[in-house]
């Protein structure tokens, strides 16, 4: 029985670190473990220009834990009304390496998003020239389609056309939730990825709705049938090449989750290896774990894997907060609903 395994350092494909005192508090959580990670551009104002993801960027490595190696990954939030020659020079500067599609309204500070998708072809096209991957929130936000459906809708209704009008152009499916979302990305040749998430791979909508509501479970795209989640463990623990982590750990104050409107994400930056390790062994699949969460995304972002290397060892259950205290307030950390008896070593 494996007790012990050694892995390349891991990088988060899809990460949330706000800004400010939420920056600070949840830092942390993510360089204790990860070496780097595709920083999201959602905040209050976005980060829309080379000029703000500088600055945003800034501000990231002046909060770093002291001793702390991390590189966040810059993203651009894309606007419609994004200046091709900035997105163009922010790539060629090695300050950005991603651009990210919301269509307005579809979650967490997406009101600056894309409404009307011809707007943003100028952008896309150039994109597509230089390689630049666009990260892509896949949900529609038409208020008839069930939110249950609002993924798969997406493929067909907007991302195939935009793929479509746009050859060349490199996408990454984040958080994928459904069985049509695994297909889409695995038919998508060698320009198509897709992210999946830690809690997706352990909860289903039972989770967020049965004996109670559990607003610590609601994030977005919403989780869905078990049928779903299981697919999402084969396609997490099957070794192809086209799936990584992205953990959307996604942090909001208690106050903010606990409410009559609660707000939608997960945040799993602290817990999300022990958790992906217990998900592998379960899965008889330990050997894929590094591909999943150390090689293919690197793969796929055309970057070298990291070279140091981090142990998970198998043990006592691990003694985890259930929340941390920012400056902003207490996070509730994702509850897996079992122990924790991997942990990495320090
Ligand atoms: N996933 C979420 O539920 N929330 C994210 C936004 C996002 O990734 O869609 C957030 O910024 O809070
Ligand atoms: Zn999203
Ligand atoms: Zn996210």
């Amino acid at each position: 029985m494996t007790q012990s395994l050694t892995l390349r350092r891991p990088d988060d494909w899809h990460l949330h670190l706000r800004d400010g005192a939420m920056l600070e508090g949840v830092l942390p959580e993510t360089t204790r473990h990860f070496a780097r990670a595709i920083v999201m551009p959602n905040l209050v104002p976005p980060v829309v220009t080379a000029a703000e993801a500088q600055a945003y960027r800034d501000r990231i490595l002046k909060a770093l834990p002291a001793g702390a190696r991390f590189e966040p990954l810059m993203v651009l939030y894309l606007t419609e009304t994004t200046d091709p020659a900035d997105v163009r020079a922010a790539a060629a500067s090695g300050l950005v390496t991603a651009v990210k599609l919301y269509p307005a309204g579809a979650t967490t500070n997406s009101a600056s998003g894309v409404r009307d998708f011809d707007r943003v072809r100028g952008v896309l096209e150039t994109m597509a020239e230089i390689g630049l991957p666009l990260c892509v929130h896949g949900e529609v936000t038409d208020p008839a389609v069930d939110i249950f459906d609002r993924e798969a809708v997406f493929l067909d209704r907007v991302l195939d056309p935009i793929r479509r009008a746009t050859p060349g152009l490199r996408v990454v499916l984040e958080h994928v939730t459904t069985r049509e979302g695994l297909d889409y990305v695995r038919g998508g040749g060698p320009d198509m990825a897709g992210t999946l998430t830690t809690h997706h791979l352990i909860i289903n909508r039972n989770h967020i709705l049965a004996g109670g509501i559990r607003p610590h479970y609601y994030c977005l795209p919403v989780a869905k049938r078990e049928t779903h989640r299981l697919a999402l463990r084969a396609a997490a623990t099957g070794g192809e090449a086209c799936f990584f982590l992205g953990t959307d750990s996604a942090p909001h104050v208690d106050a903010a989750k606990e409410s009559g409107c609660g707000c939608a994400g997960c945040f799993t930056a602290t817990n999300t290896l022990p958790i992906l390790a217990h998900v592998f062994e379960e899965e008889g699949a330990l050997d894929r774990l590094e591909g999943f969460v150390s090689l293919h995304g690197p793969a796929f972002y055309r970057l070298p894997p990291n070279e140091e290397r981090i142990t998970l060892r198998k043990g006592e259950a691990l003694a985890l907060p259930a929340r941390i205290e920012t400056g902003a307030g207490p996070v509730t950390v994702f509850d897996p609903g079992f122990p924790l008896l991997w942990h990495v070593e320090p």
